[in-house]
């Protein structure tokens, strides 16, 4: 059994959503970032490769590669899902938090969830995702960007 955990941030910038586990929350602004900058998936995949010692997400999507541009980060989610498989573990389960005052978390969780579980090839009961405010403190509470914490526990398969 191993434990891996991960955070992110992005500033937001113009735009009218965010990405957030996947999913496309209608938002007054967008974030700033390279891929598609969803901070949920981006803190999973660094919760999941700390748990295996593999390094973190600028190390095998690295931010200076083209090829990552406007990228969909479920794929960087299914990609760290292979690696966990060859290596012959797999997920015991996966919480994460939102931090931001804006946009409402809740309503969305649950297709969160939902698509977190199917890309990597587990039940929902395995994966929590959850939201917090910094009850206006921070960059967060200024609304200047947007935060997300990822812990995982991985079991030999
Ligand atoms: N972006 C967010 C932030 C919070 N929530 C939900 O609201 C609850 C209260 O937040 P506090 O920061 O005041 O504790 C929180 O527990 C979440 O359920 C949200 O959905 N989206
Ligand atoms: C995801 C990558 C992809 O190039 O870029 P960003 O979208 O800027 O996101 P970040 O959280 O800074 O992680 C680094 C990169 O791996």
């Amino acid at each position: 059994m191993r434990i891996g955990q991960g955070f992110d941030v992005h500033a937001f910038g113009e735009g009218d959503h965010v990405m957030l586990g996947g999913v496309r929350v209608p938002h007054t602004h967008g974030v700033l970032a390279h891929s598609d900058g969803d901070v949920v998936l981006h803190a999973l995949c660094d919760a999941l490769l700390g748990a295996l010692a593999l390094g973190d997400i600028g190390k095998h999507f690295p931010p200076s590669d083209e090829k990552w541009r406007d990228a969909d980060s479920r794929s960087f989610v299914r990609a760290v899902a292979g690696m966990l498989r060859e290596r012959g573990y797999v997920l015991g389960n996966a919480d994460m938090t939102v931090i931001c005052e804006a946009p409402k978390v809740g309503p969305h969780a649950a297709a969160m969830r939902e698509i977190v579980a199917a890309d990597l090839g587990v039940d929902v009961d395995r994966i929590s995702i959850k939201a917090t405010t910094t009850e206006t403190l921070g960059f967060a509470g200024r609304r200047e960007g947007i935060a997300a914490l990822a812990t995982v526990l991985v079991l030999r398969a």
